[in-house]
């Protein structure tokens, strides 16, 4: 029958224009979001000036540290600090301490998250922090996890920016009230960590053919808190929107990249809030920080791989934040 033929052919061209057409728009789509946002972050790096004092451009707080783990709160630290950071302080379990300390000279170490009066110790060092970066190395101790509670509350009532990450996600997953809805919560959960947490606050299955919906209804669950689901391609929301950094890297896992994340990130979130809608274009300051670090971590992914490929590991990434933060965001 050749119109029947005819008119099949006919819609399988037209499908076939259709999907070449709508796909094209999704990737110019995607390839302007990319310049926008790497905009957006330019937009909310604080200029170099001479007329700035020490500490005005980030004084940054990590909370984690304990017997087993050391290394993880090192990077977070020290990742701040190279991404531009004035000063990154450290907040561990007093044996964590000294090995901290005698990785670098350039953090500040205080021992006090096991001793019975933490949560006074950190809240009066809270006045000079500009953002809080809660679980690397932390480890899953019943007194720490307690302790680590008391500064959440502590430092919510100051609206301090607070990122998650690790077994800081760990303690959100078993009371996520803690975060609900504090609107200055940045969560960074692994494949894993992410797992938990929707578990806690989602009661369906996870459907996983729909990434993108499920970091949106996290974090819609969670009371609209930024989400960045780490993975493959990192995608953020903010229970609104749902954007995705895609910033090559390379098929190097080794541990401690989302440490040089979000110890980036905690910086990044001050910058941003500090700039405001104005310089955000009105999309949401944690989000653009969030895209910043993200594309960051990527890119010394990327640029230590193409150095040292299989024998890449987070300390060669941490030396290449400052090239790769110029190559990305430097005017
Ligand atoms: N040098 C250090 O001190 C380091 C310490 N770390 C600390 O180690 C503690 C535990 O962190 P973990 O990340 O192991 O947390 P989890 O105990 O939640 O374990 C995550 C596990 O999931 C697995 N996984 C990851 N992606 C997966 C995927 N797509 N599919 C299936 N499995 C997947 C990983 O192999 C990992 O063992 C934290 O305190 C963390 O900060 C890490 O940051 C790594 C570096
Ligand atoms: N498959 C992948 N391809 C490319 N980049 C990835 C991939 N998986 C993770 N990443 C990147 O690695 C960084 C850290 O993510 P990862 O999932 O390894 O975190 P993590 O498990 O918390 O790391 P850590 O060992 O520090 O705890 C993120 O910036 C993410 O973009
Ligand atoms: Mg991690």
């Amino acid at each position: 029958e050749p119109p029947l033929l005819a008119d099949s052919e006919l819609s399988w061209r037209q499908g076939y224009l259709f999907l070449q057409r709508t796909f094209s728009l999704h990737t110019a789509h995607l390839r302007k979001d990319m310049e926008n946002f790497f905009q957006l972050v330019k937009n909310i790096v604080p200029a170099l000036t001479e007329k700035k004092h020490k500490g005005q451009d980030g004084r940054i707080g990590i909370v984690g540290g304990c017997q087993e783990y050391t290394g993880a709160p090192y990077f977070a630290a020290m990742s701040a600090l190279k991404a531009g950071a004035d000063l990154s302080y450290v907040f561990c379990a007093r044996e964590a301490a000294p090995v901290i300390k005698s990785y670098s000279p350039e953090l500040i170490v205080h021992p006090v998250l096991d001793s019975p009066n933490a949560v006074q110790e950190v809240k009066k060092w809270l006045p000079r922090l500009h953002a809080l970066v809660v679980g690397p190395g932390l480890g899953r101790d019943d007194l720490l996890l307690k302790n680590v509670k008391g500064i959440l509350e502590a430092s919510k009532a100051r609206d301090i920016p607070i990122v998650i990450d690790a077994d800081g996600l760990w303690l959100i997953a078993q009371e996520p009230a803690l975060i609900q809805g504090y609107q200055k919560a940045i969560l960074t959960p692994n494949h894993m960590e992410f797992s938990r947490l929707w578990e806690a606050v989602v009661s369906s299955p996870v459907d996983s053919s729909d990434d993108h919906a499920s970091v949106l209804r996290l974090s819609q669950a969670l009371g609209n808190v930024t989400v960045v689901q780490k993975g493959e391609h990192d995608l953020i929301s903010d229970g609104q929107q749902v954007v995705r950094c895609s910033q090559e890297g390379s098929s190097r896992r080794c541990g401690g990249q989302g440490d040089l994340l979000s110890g980036s990130l905690g910086l990044m979130a001050h910058w941003a809030l500090l700039a405001g809608l104005e310089k955000t274009n009105g999309t949401s300051p944690l989000l653009v920080a969030a895209w910043g670090a993200c594309s960051l971590t990527r890119q010394c992914n990327h640029q230590a791989f193409q150095k040292y490929g299989r024998s890449t590991t987070t300390t060669d990434m941490i030396a290449e934040i400052g090239a790769a933060f110029s190559k990305l965001f430097e005017t």
